[in-house]
Parts: C-alpha cells; sequence; structure tokens
C-alpha cells in the first residue's frame, strides 16, 4: 500500500463530516471516492493532503506517518475543479514553478517541462497566460505542473466539473491513458458515476461520511454490499425471491446460485446488465415505455405486478405494447438478503 488512511475521523463545529474512515491504495492504482453531495468527499481529500488536520485517526504514505506534516511536506499533488495557476505565468513557467523550488538545473527543468507538454497535448500553448487559455486548457496545464514534481500520489478533487460533458469525457480518456503510461497514483473524487466507473481500479463508497462499500469497480457496482450502496450508484432492479435447493426462484424464473442462505431474498441486476429478446415462446414482459437518456434508451418491462428496468441501446424494431423475454447473464446476477422490504412491485423501483 502506497497510501493509507486509517480511522479518520473529521468534523466541523462538532459536527462529524468523517467517520473512521479507513481504506488504502496501491501504487499505481486509480481509486475513486464516489458519493451523493456532502458525503464528506472534498473534506476527506483535504484531510490527506494536510490542508486540514484531522480529529482522529492517522494517515501513511509509503508506511511513513504524514499526519501532521504541513501540505508541501506531504509529497502528494492536488488537482481542484478551479485549475491552480499563476496568472502571472506562462503555461511554461507554470509547469516549470515547482521544479525551480526543488532546485533542479535549466536543463533538466527544460526536458522535464517539455515531456510534460507533450503528455498532457498543450505544446501550441506553452507560452499563454492562464487568462489566454480555455477551462479545459488551464485544467491540462494544473495536471502538467502536478505531476511535474513527481510526486507519490495525486489528488484530483472534481477536476473536470466544470468542463462540457464532451470535454469532460475527453479529459477522463487522458488521465487515464496518463496513469496507465507513467504508473500514476491516482485518487479522485467524483459524483459523475460515469465518470466513476470509466476511471477507477478501485471505488470508495461514501455516504453521509461513512465507507458504506469498497473494493474493485465492478464488485462494488454489479455486487454492492448493501441495498443502500447499489442504490448510491444508480438504478437497480430488485425480485423478491427465495433459494429452494441450489436455484434462487422468482416470480419471473428460477436462476441457479450460490446464495450462502436457504432463505427468502433479493435478485439484483442493473438495467444494462440483462438483454431483451424477441420471438421466443417465453415472451411474459411487456414493454410500457421507452425513454432516451444519453446513448441508451430505458425501457420498462412490466409482468404481472412486477416491473423492470432495462437500458438498450437504440432498438427500431422495439415498441411500446411489444410482448419480450429476458436474458440474464449469471455473473452481473446478485443476491442478497432483504432488509428493507425492497421489491419490485409497480412504481417501487429503486433509483
Ligand atoms: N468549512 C466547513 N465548515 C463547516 N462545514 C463544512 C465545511 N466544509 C464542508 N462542510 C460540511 O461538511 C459536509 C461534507 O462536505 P464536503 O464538501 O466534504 O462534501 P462533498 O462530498 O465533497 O460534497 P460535494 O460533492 O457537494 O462537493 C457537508 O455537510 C458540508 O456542508
Amino acid at each position: 500500500m502506497i497510501l493509507e488512511i486509517n480511522q479518520v475521523s473529521q468534523s466541523y463545529d462538532q459536527h462529524s463530516v468523517l467517520d473512521h474512515i479507513t481504506f488504502g491504495v496501491e501504487k499505481g492504482q486509480l481509486l475513486t471516492v464516489f458519493g451523493p453531495s456532502g458525503s464528506g468527499k472534498s473534506t476527506l481529500l483535504k484531510s490527506i493532503t494536510g490542508l486540514l488536520e484531522v480529529d482522529k485517526g492517522s494517515i501513511l504514505l509509503n508506511g511513513k506517518d504524514i499526519t501532521d506534516q504541513k501540505p508541501h511536506e506531504r509529497g502528494i499533488a492536488y488537482v481542484f475543479q478551479s485549475p491552480l495557476l499563476f496568472p502571472h505565468l506562462t503555461v511554461k513557467k507554470n509547469i516549470a514553478f515547482g521544479l525551480e523550488v526543488k532546485k533542479l538545473n535549466k536543463k533538466e527543468i527544460d526536458m522535464k517541462v517539455n515531456t510534460l507538454l507533450g503528455l498532457l497535448k498543450i505544446e501550441d500553448i506553452k507560452d499563454h497566460y492562464p487568462n489566454q487559455i480555455s477551462g479545459g486548457q488551464q485544467q491540462r496545464a494544473s495536471i502538467a505542473r502536478a505531476l511535474a514534481v513527481d510526486p507519490a500520489v495525486i489528488l484530483m478533487d472534481e477536476p473536470f466539473s466544470a468542463l462540457d460533458s464532451a470535454l469532460r469525457t475527453k479529459m477522463g480518456e487522458l488521465i487515464k491513458s496518463l496513469q496507465k503510461k507513467l504508473g500514476l497514483t491516482i485518487v479522485f473524487v467524483t459524483h459523475d458515476l460515469n465518470e466513476c466507473l470509466y476511471l477507477s481500479d478501485e471505488i470508495v463508497l461514501l455516504n453521509h461520511g461513512k465507507i458504506v462499500d469498497q473494493g474493485a469497480t465492478h464488485d462494488v457496482y454489479y455486487h454492492p454490499k448493501t441495498i443502500e450502496s447499489a442504490k448510491l450508484m444508480g438504478e437497480m432492479n430488485w425480485i423478491h425471491g427465495k433459494k429452494i435447493d441450489q436455484q434462487f426462484v422468482t416470480p419471473i424464473g428460477s436462476f441457479p446460485c450460490d446464495f450462502p442462505y436457504d432463505q427468502e431474498g433479493l435478485l439484483s441486476f442493473r438495467p444494462q446488465s440483462i438483454k431483451i429478446v424477441k420471438n421466443k415462446d417465453d415472451n411474459i414482459f411487456k414493454v410500457i415505455s421507452i425513454d432516451i437518456i444519453g446513448r441508451e434508451h430505458r425501457v420498462v418491462l412490466r409482468y404481472d405486478n412486477l416491473e423492470i428496468i432495462v437500458y438498450t441501446y437504440p432498438d427500431h424494431f422495439l415498441q411500446i405494447g411489444d410482448e419480450v423475454s429476458l436474458l440474464f447473464p449469471k455473473d452481473y446476477l446478485h443476491y442478497c438478503v432483504d432488509d428493507t422490504n425492497k421489491t419490485n412491485k409497480l412504481g417501487e423501483n429503486s433509483g
């Protein structure tokens, strides 16, 4: 583990904002802290940078306790939503700044700055001042500035949230490719689900200052630990059923499952995990609505008093009123104990 956060708690005016947060980040990993607004994501990042003194707990970098170190002593760089650039320095000088403080010689500085200008694709604006370049270019320059000093870890707090969605996607691609190419260790904060799923190797899911789930992206998203954590990451279908022998028996069919309890529970799956098929003998679902959501269509299906949501790519042969059936890929089905009496009765689908 390159970075370890141990039992960190934080409060503002005795109002608890982080409650015993513990997680680790491996070298070369991109870990996303994901959670709704106000869940404590920025406070957590500020605690790691040292901009906030932690009330309780400790922070270790490469095994060394840095909890009481000043921000500039930590070897951690950060990139915030608003680009951090000196307005009186050109892009090139901004990137060189940290290297000059470190007293590297001019040749080394020039080499490093030129490499970063190339990696961040900002060579053409190297002699511009921050007020002469776009928001996206400013953020690229800020990232180059953060990378210049070879930080052990880079923290990014919603760095692309001020950019339009096309540019945001491009910046995400750039970060992911840089992270893989240079083996960067990044802790990234976002409340954008697509950004989180696209970028993360690991996710720490925060809600009300507590970690409610953590682990590899696929596991946290498709096999959430709790119903609360499932709901924080978008829509999910829930079907009540019971495990009998090795099968999970539900009103829409039986599924082979390794759910450890022979009892009632919930089968759950994300709307994009299942596939709509037609022209089969067992068409039991009726298409109730089809809505465009971004690149996908959100299709609501009904069987008896159950409603199922499916995200699908535009399908010109699918109409409201059609009867269809569903394919359920095993790896994307999840079973859990029903601790909320949550079912897919009409009007109750989660989101
Ligand atoms: N300086 C402060 N003084 C008092 N309360 C604060 C301060 N900063 C944040 N808070 C409170 O702490 C809680 C967590 O805030 P924080 O900014 O860490 O959340 P967040 O998950 O980053 O939210 P967002 O996604 O909206 O940026 C919120 O209830 C917020 O109002």
